[in-house]
């Protein structure tokens, strides 16, 4: 999310650029945070270390942001996708928030996204 974050900072900046696409690959838009890196850290050692910053950046850019979703959009993914200003699916996207199975629940923005939309 930090490199996803740094590219749109620079998107923003740049006036060249008017819209912005986030697209990931025909199997997966995003699979959601990395649950191997997540996996072994407690609560604390998760929020104290700002495990999630950055994340809800695609909301807050001043340019229209387009989500082009194939795949898996899961998780955290799927929160990008919800952020964005249009989601483009794909026949093959597939929408989901598997990590209340878990023990987590939706991480950032999600159930506020839910009930605004
Ligand atoms: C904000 C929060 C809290 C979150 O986002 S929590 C994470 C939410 N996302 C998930 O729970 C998705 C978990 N992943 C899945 O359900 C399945 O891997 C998918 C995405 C449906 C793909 O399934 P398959 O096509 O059968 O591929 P699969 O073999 O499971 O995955 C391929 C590889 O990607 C890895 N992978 C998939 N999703 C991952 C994730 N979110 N984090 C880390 N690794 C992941 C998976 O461990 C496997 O690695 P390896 O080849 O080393 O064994």
């Amino acid at each position: 999310m930090t490199e996803v974050g740094r590219a749109l900072d620079a998107f923003e900046a740049d006036g060249e650029i008017g819209a912005i696409v986030i697209t990931g690959s025909e199997r997966a838009f995003a699979a959601g945070a990395d649950i191997k890196e997540m996996q072994n850290r407690t609560f604390q050692e998760r929020y104290g270390g700002n495990f999630l910053a950055h994340w809800n950046r695609i909301s807050t850019v001043k340019k229209p942001v387009i989500g082009a979703v194939n795949g898996f959009a899961l998780g955290g993914g799927c929160e990008w996708a919800m952020m964005c200003d249009v989601i483009y699916a794909g026949e093959k996207a597939q929408f989901g928030q598997p990590e209340i199975l878990l023990g987590t629940i939706p991480g950032e923005i999600l159930l506020i996204t839910l009930i605004l939309n």
